[in-house]
């Protein structure tokens, strides 16, 4: 098997007495857009600074590119791009000027510079007049494609952007994660997004980790985390009737006597199901065998925030002093 070009084994930190991170175990694969989730103050940012070198574990291990970052911060600079949450740029200096001099300080050929510069300012949607403009002239959406440029000058392998989307309009965040998807698809990039924001995480991410109080309490596809959560009721369907039925219905009774059938739950015209297999069809033909009219049928699909929301209503973590 491939070894994974970000692996954390054990990671763990303390600040003085208080457990930031907590044991942590993860393996990203190369090209993989990973989502790291979780609320304020649950160790993301931590977790982050130990990848890069930037802050030293308790104890474990951060692995990335095969470097230790505690031991070779440098060279793990070299080859991850990282975008903090609050990016800084030389104000008085146009965005062009802004990148060839972060250019420059990574060691790229003064006469390459110029060149590199503007089209990796194109690559993130900067380009003609624009690039001229003085970086404090830059709305919120148009600094993050400048941070986004910076990261990318050095052609890193992995990207790590913490809070990216932060304050960007809507339609700026879908751009956004856009670019990070195409780029990381043409290029076979790494990245490591952490973020609130999760319904677009969970469109642009391949794999999604769940962090709440320095754990990660579950890691995988949106399919997989739902799958191992909802276990009990994989399937679900929701059926609009014309005629609302009672609570306690005799269709209720012979529907709970369906093979598949988990759970049903009657609220005036609509019936939800709940079963171990996809019996959408059986249960269309049960209504409409008895002769009733059917206005919706509603496949219930678990995203991400049922995801989350379960995690947090079932694992209330506590931070303990050791
Ligand atoms: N230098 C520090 N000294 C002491 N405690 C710290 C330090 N840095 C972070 N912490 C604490 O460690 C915990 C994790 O912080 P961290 O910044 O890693 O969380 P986060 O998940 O990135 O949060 P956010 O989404 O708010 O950025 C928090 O309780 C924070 O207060």
């Amino acid at each position: 098997m491939e070894k994974p070009i970000i692996n954390l084994d054990g990671l763990t930190k303390y600040y003085g007495s208080f457990k930031a991170v907590d044991s942590l175990d993860l393996r990203i694969k190369k090209g993989e857009i990973f989502g790291l989730l979780g609320p304020n103050g649950a160790g993301k940012t931590t977790t982050i600074l130990m990848m890069l070198g930037l802050a030293e574990p308790s104890s474990g291990t951060a692995h990335v590119c095969g470097i230790n970052a505690t031991i070779d911060p440098i060279a793990v600079k070299r080859r991850v791009g990282y975008m903090p949450d609050s990016i800084g740029f030389y104000d008085n200096m146009t965005a062009l000027e802004n990148l060839k001099y972060i250019g420059e300080l990574n060691g790229i050929i003064r006469s390459e510079i110029e060149e590199r510069a503007v089209s990796v300012l194109e690559t993130v949607g900067l380009s003609g007049a624009v690039i001229h403009k003085k970086a404090s002239a830059f709305s919120r959406g148009m600094k993050q494609r400048l941070g986004l440029a910076e990261v990318l000058i050095k052609d890193p392998e992995v990207v790590v952007l913490d809070e990216p989307t932060l304050g960007i309009d809507p339609s700026g965040v879908r751009e956004f994660l856009a670019l990070i998807s195409r780029l990381s698809r043409e290029r076979g990039l790494t990245v490591l997004l952490s973020s609130h924001h999760l319904y677009q995480v969970q469109k642009v991410c391949d794999r999604v980790g769940i962090f709440v109080g320095g754990t990660l309490l579950g890691e995988g596809s949106i399919d997989y985390l739902a799958k191992r959560l909802f276990s009990e009721n994989p399937h679900s369907v929701k059926v609009t009737l014309q005629e609302a039925l009672p609570v306690s219905s005799q269709e209720k009774e012979e529907l709970m006597g369906m093979t598949a059938v988990l759970q049903v739950t009657v609220d005036g015209h609509s019936v939800e199901i709940g079963s171990k297999d996809n019996i959408t069809p059986e249960i269309v033909r049960f209504f409409v065998e008895k002769g009733y009219g059917i206005t919706a049928v509603q496949n219930k699909e678990y995203g991400l925030e049922e995801i989350y929301q379960t995690y947090f209503e079932n694992n209330k973590i506590e931070n303990k002093i050791p």
